[in-house]
């Protein structure tokens, strides 16, 4: 099979700006058509505030977002530049700097990295010429590509605050996959999708088909790691299996099937949110798996275990030292991310909110009533108790909002009642009153932001076993290493 040159321009990705569009986002929708929208959003802050959101959001006008008068990508901010990565973010769920931050510090590492995405190009390309020189300097700029990213995470600490990230940003990021322990076994019910209003209690069963599970937001859907993994011949696998790195015989192997393409990454987390990514993005990572060599090139140039001591600017050295310094690179981002993950996820669900919290009770859904048999007995009083709305409650304690400005502590039968709101099967109301609302569901009780005893699973906004997840992708990643 000949080789045919990648060309970024054609996967959507920009030679400037890496996988983001190489224009700015439009600061509203410019057509009236959207003003009921753009109302909503001026005053989103205030609204989730005063817990009005949700009904403003079900009282606004369904709008088609393809309407063709909609010109998409248009800016009328020309002199906000990207290049000067300049960035500043229009709307956040809390309001918080810190949330704004946590954007920005993500956007930034795109946008810088877009170097290095051009000298990953150039690089297969070189390998493709037999070009040693050209190999290892493309390697030493996707280095440096990877220092500035490695410089910029670190920068998270800055102005995003571990307590506020965890109690206050992280559950408007929590998606509906592998959260049962969030209370969202069967994922969410997208109300008036697929004939969901013709449920009754009868097929139930044929109505939990009908839940949808999404993973959360979370930057591990960026192209960008994944197409350093790829460049440098990175493979993940399952996780809790051990899997190889490619040896020598392997690249053998492969330079003589050229153009085979490589089986895709095998962790199947990582391959998932491909499905999250824009699709010339996610194209791009198939063939880019499809034409690499880079790996099996430093690897068979390299072979020679003498090399170990040879003389310093023996090219082949050069080549190894360039390929290892990008490995290092990137099992240093993943040391400085895990860091990062224990600091804003695994502390802050350790030791709670800075108050005891209290736990709030779903109002039951009008539209799929619980079957009587699992009706929970809450009276209004109880409800009131916990914080709840019932009873005419002009101003709710709401637990999610500020957990440390709550001052009553838990009471066992209240978390009984949740619990049993939350996992009683034919129950689906809970799910349908509780996830869609980032409000409403994320407190200490059921969401993603909640303590977390000794045992608990950590888990990431896509549902993963964040540590154990994370800790074997850097481990495979230090394992690669020539
Ligand atoms: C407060 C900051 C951050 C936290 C708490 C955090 C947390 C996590 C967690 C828990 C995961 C596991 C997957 C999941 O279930 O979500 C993950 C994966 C990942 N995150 Fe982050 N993250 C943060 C910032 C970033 C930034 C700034 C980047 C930059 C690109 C990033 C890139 C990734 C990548 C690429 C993965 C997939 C695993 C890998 O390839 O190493 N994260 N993150």
């Amino acid at each position: 099979m000949s080789y045919t040159p990648l060309r970024l321009e054609d996967y959507d990705i920009s030679p400037t700006h890496g996988f983001l569009p190489s224009k700015p986002p439009l600061r509203r929708l410019p057509d009236p058509y959207y003003t009921p929208w753009e109302q909503i959003m001026e005053r989103f802050n205030q609204f989730v505030l005063a817990h009005q959101i949700r009904r403003l959001v079900r009282k606004a006008l369904l709008l088609s977002q393809t309407l063709e008068r909609v010109a998409i990508g248009k800016t009328s901010q020309a002199d906000r530049p990207f290049p000067n990565f300049n960035l500043g973010t229009i709307h956040t769920f809390s309001g918080s700097t810190d949330e704004s931050w946590f954007y920005l510090v993500t956007t930034a590492i795109e946008a810088k990295c877009a170097r290095g995405l051009n000298a990953i190009i150039a690089a297969v390309e070189a390998v493709e010429h037999n070009d040693i020189e050209r190999v290892t300097y493309s390697l030493q700029q996707m280095a440096l590509s990877l220092i500035d990213a490695n410089f910029i995470l670190e920068r998270m600490y800055e102005r995003c605050d571990p307590y506020v990230f965890y109690w206050k940003i992280r559950a408007f990021l929590a998606g509906w996959e592998n959260m049962a322990e969030a209370g969202l076994p069967y994922g969410v019910l997208y109300e008036g999708v697929d004939d969901t209003d013709k449920f009754s209690l009868d097929n139930w069963q044929s109505l939990i088909r009908r839940f949808r599970k999404y993973a959360g937001g979370s930057a591990a859907q960026t192209p960008l790691l994944q197409a350093f993994d790829i460049a440098l011949g990175i493979k993940h696998y399952p996780t809790g299996e051990k899997g190889q790195q490619t040896s020598v015989a392997d690249a053998r192997n492969r330079l003589r099937n050229h153009g085979v393409p490589e089986p895709p990454v095998a962790n199947s987390y990582l391959v998932q949110m491909r499905n999250y990514m824009p699709g010339g993005h996610r194209r791009f990572l198939e063939d880019l798996a499809g034409a690499c060599r880079v790996r099996e090139y430093v690897l068979l140039t390299c072979s020679d275990s003498l090399l170990l001591l040879g003389r310093s600017d023996d090219p082949r050295v050069l080549l190894r030292r360039a390929y290892n310094d990008c490995v290092d690179l990137m099992k240093s981002f993943r040391d400085k991310h895990i860091m990062i993950v224990s600091r804003y996820i695994i502390a802050p669900a350790k030791s709670g909110p800075s108050i005891p919290q209290r736990v709030s009770v779903a109002a039951p859904s009008r539209a799929v009533p619980p079957a009587p048999e699992n009706r929970v007995p809450v009276n209004y009083a109880s409800r009131r108790m916990l914080g709840g709305r019932a009873g005419g409650d002009s101003l709710p304690a709401d637990p999610t909002m500020y957990p440390q400005t709550n001052t009553s502590a838990i009471r066992p039968t209240e978390v009984q009642v949740t619990k049993s709101l939350n996992w009683d099967l034919p129950n689906m109301n809970r799910s349908k009153t509780t996830s869609p609302e980032p409000v409403a569901g994320h407190g200490s009780k059921s969401g993603l932001a909640r303590q977390l005893d000794g045992n608990a699973i950590a888990r990431g906004t896509g549902g993963t076993d964040a540590m154990q997840f994370l800790k074997q992708v850097r481990n495979e990643t230090a394992h690669t290493k020539i």
